[in-house]
């Protein structure tokens, strides 16, 4: 499980600290596909390095803390932000956006997949019996061990991808973070990948965290997700029950510009812009652009409240006939 507990992180810049994440509270649990949405620039990545406890200047924590626990091999585990990375690969991982270009395209794949292995594994003895084991783990992710011996750059995109997936589960950690793994793919490749991580979290059973910015990808893959506007988590819930019936102004507009089989209807984008980081308005940030906006809107931070059980909105106008 993975416990974000009030965080809030910032930037440092010449002009000042631009906040990017703000007081974001909620738990990520075992056994589930939970997907991070929301407009480019709102914050996730950013949240998705504090998860990996990638926080390297210009990157700040200003307050809160991440802990990663759970069991594995029949022994619990904890782990705190700053404490994380040392349990990179064992417990955690991360597949980064862009994924298929961080390969270092003139070394063969199995002395990547070497280097990757943290050296107190101790299960393989020897340079052979790994590199046999991770050809078996590619056979049974359907990929040929014949890959080990190709350098990055004589691989597609999308088998690129795969690999870096395989890289990324081979010691199958508990936790598995993967930031906009299809985009810049075409559709077919697309699903493959999909298909993979759902199928690879069904075998290990534990934690995907999957950032995209497509909610269709959200409704394919993820069990839960959270909608994120202007570095705040606006919206918490199952999937399903997002896209049946979202409770946040700016949810709604997301998921009612989605195009739906037989719903002939014009399709309106959402108006206005997101708000600069480096100076965001007052209140709710999602204000300007929502119809429904009022002065209490305009003045106050919406605190994320539980509207029903499991389902966390952050709006002024939950029971006031807005939302
Ligand atoms: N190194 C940095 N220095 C200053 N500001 C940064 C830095 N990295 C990111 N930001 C700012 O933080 C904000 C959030 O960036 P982030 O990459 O987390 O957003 P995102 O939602 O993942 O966007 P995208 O989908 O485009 O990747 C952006 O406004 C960005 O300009």
């Amino acid at each position: 499980m993975i416990k974000i507990d009030h965080l809030s992180t910032s930037y440092s810049t010449i002009s000042g600290p631009v906040h990017v994440i703000n007081d974001v509270d909620f738990e990520i649990y075992d056994n589930e596909i939970f997907g991070i949405a929301g407009e480019s620039g709102c914050g996730k990545t950013t949240l998705l390095k504090a998860l990996y406890d990638i926080i390297e200047f210009p990157m700040v924590v200003d307050s809160g803390k991440l802990i990663l626990s759970g069991e594995k091999y029949g022994k619990t585990f904890s782990y705190e932000t700053g404490q994380i990375r040392k349990t990179w690969w064992n417990n955690i991982s991360y597949v980064p956006q862009a994924a298929q270009s961080v390969l270092n395209p003139i070394v063969p794949l199995k002395n990547q997949f070497l280097d990757s292995i943290p050296k107190e594994d101790k299960r393989y003895k020897t340079k052979e019996q790994t590199l046999k084991r991770v050809a078996d783990y590619l056979e049974e992710l359907s990929l040929s061990p014949d890959l080990l011996n190709a350098y990055p750059f004589q691989l597609s995109g999308g088998m690129r991808q795969r690999v870096i997936i395989a890289l990324a589960t081979f010691m199958s950690p508990n936790v598995v973070l993967a930031d906009e793994p299809t985009t810049a793919l075409d559709v077919v490749v697309q699903r493959g990948i999909l298909m993979m991580l759902m199928r690879l979290q069904k075998q290990l059973k534990n934690t995907m965290v999957i950032v995209s910015h497509d909610m269709g990808v959200h409704y394919q893959v993820t069990d839960r997700m959270g909608i994120m506007y202007s570095g705040s988590l606006v919206e918490l819930g199952k999937t399903e029950d997002i896209f049946e019936k979202p409770i946040h102004p700016y949810t709604k507009m997301l998921v009612g510009a989605l195009p739906r089989v037989g719903d002939k209807s014009p399709k309106t984008g959402i108006p206005g812009r997101p708000p600069a980081l480096t100076n965001p308005p007052a209140g709710c940030r999602f204000a300007p652009r929502c119809q429904r906006a009022t002065e209490e809107c305009r003045k106050s931070v919406p605190k994320l409240q539980e509207v029903e059980p499991g389902r966390f909105a952050a709006c002024h106008l939950i029971n006031k006939n807005g939302c």
